[in-house]
């Protein structure tokens, strides 16, 4: 068994989809789904994390799939503190004397209670100190800006479970809402789709893979297609179908206005001389949904803003996760404690 003295410090984005963690020193060491696998009986359990994901949809009934987290925040507490565990083992492997302190980021628009089972689970796991950093104020650490400054950062956090709109300054959330809708409703709008109009079933893991490779709302890709295998609505039988971008675009729109409708509204929340900052540089897209290609475009032209994007805006959170731990009094500066 490994003996160690000291754990190594981590960060968590613990997401509706997807959990991520950052080890001090090492950056991002695990990005693997919020999926578990149980045994429906006894509950013992099966997988956990990519091998779990894997699974959805091709287990037998006594074997069930959970997803501990659901629009951002916990639903099953001993789920998550079991798939906390099992990652603080695969980073600091064996037994710590000094257990890991742990920064975990979470929505903005969190209660009390929901943060106290944050906090709770992250210690019963086996963390020492927790500090929680809300998860558009650790993206605009992890892309680069200084949210620690006096002018106002407008971000559009885009994930599985949730999509929020924040206006951040002076390290703190000046304006913000939250849309209960994110990447597992498109998802969900795909199979729809293809069900009602393709006379096709097909699982949750074919229709997020069709959202990340065909959706568009670009013009341009209206043509572009992709064979989807499923199962014939009709008699049951396997079935393959070609589907078109521009077939699919639909299953996108609603939330795409809806986001925008929810930016008018925190921008009217937002005091002037924030607003000027926001006109002048723009808004940040972060999340693993300002993925979606054209997205950024349909809201730029809207608005009337221009975006920006880091290459993997998925990671964007918890790198500025990483970035609080290694120097917390970047952070620290203006919170209350
Ligand atoms: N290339 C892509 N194209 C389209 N969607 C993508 C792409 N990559 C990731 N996504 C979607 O982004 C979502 C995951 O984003 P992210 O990891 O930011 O969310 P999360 O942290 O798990 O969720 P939340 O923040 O709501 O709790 C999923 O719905 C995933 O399918």
């Amino acid at each position: 068994m490994n003996f160690r003295i000291m754990a190594e410090d981590l960060a968590i984005d613990l997401g509706t989809s997807c959990i991520k963690v950052f080890k001090k020193n090492e950056g991002v060491v695990i990005s693997e789904p919020s999926v578990l696998v149980l045994d429906h009986q006894n509950k013992e359990i099966k997988a956990i994390g990519q091998q779990a994901k894997e699974m959805i949809g091709k287990t037998p009934d006594e074997i069930i799939v959970q997803r501990p987290i659901e629009k951002g925040v916990i639903s099953d507490f001993n789920l998550t503190e079991a798939m906390l565990n099992y990652f603080f083992q695969k980073i600091n492997p064996g037994f710590s004397v000094v257990q890991p302190r742990v920064v975990v980021c979470v929505p903005s628009g969190i209660t009390d209670i929901e943060q106290r089972a944050v906090e709770d689970a992250s210690l019963h796991a086996g963390s020492r100190d927790v500090i929680m950093v809300d998860e558009s104020l650790a993206a605009c650490f992890g892309v680069g800006l200084t949210p620690e400054d006096p002018r106002g950062i407008l971000t559009l956090n885009l994930g599985a479970g949730t999509s929020e709109i924040c206006v951040i300054s002076l390290n703190g959330i000046v304006a913000s809402k939250t849309l209960k809708m994110g990447g597992d409703d498109i998802d969900k709008n795909i199979q729809n789709f293809l069900r009602e109009k393709k006379k096709i079933e097909v699982g949750i893991n074919t229709a997020e893979l069709i959202k990340k490779e065909l959706l568009s709302l670009r013009l341009k890709d209206k043509d572009i297609g992709m064979e989807v295998e499923g199962r014939d609505v009709k008699d049951a039988q396997p079935k393959r179908i070609k589907v078109t971008s521009e077939e699919i675009a639909p299953c996108i729109s609603e939330f795409a206005d809806s986001l925008i409708e929810m930016i008018y509204l925190v921008m009217e929340k937002t005091p002037p001389e924030l607003s000027s900052d926001i006109k002048n540089d723009g808004f940040l897209m972060t999340g693993g949904m300002a993925n979606v290609r054209g997205l950024r475009e349909y809201i730029e032209k809207i608005i009337n803003l221009k975006a920006k994007i880091s290459d993997k805006p998925e990671l964007d959170a918890i790198k500025g996760a990483g970035l609080i731990m290694e120097n917390p009094d970047r952070f620290l500066k203006y919170q209350s404690r």
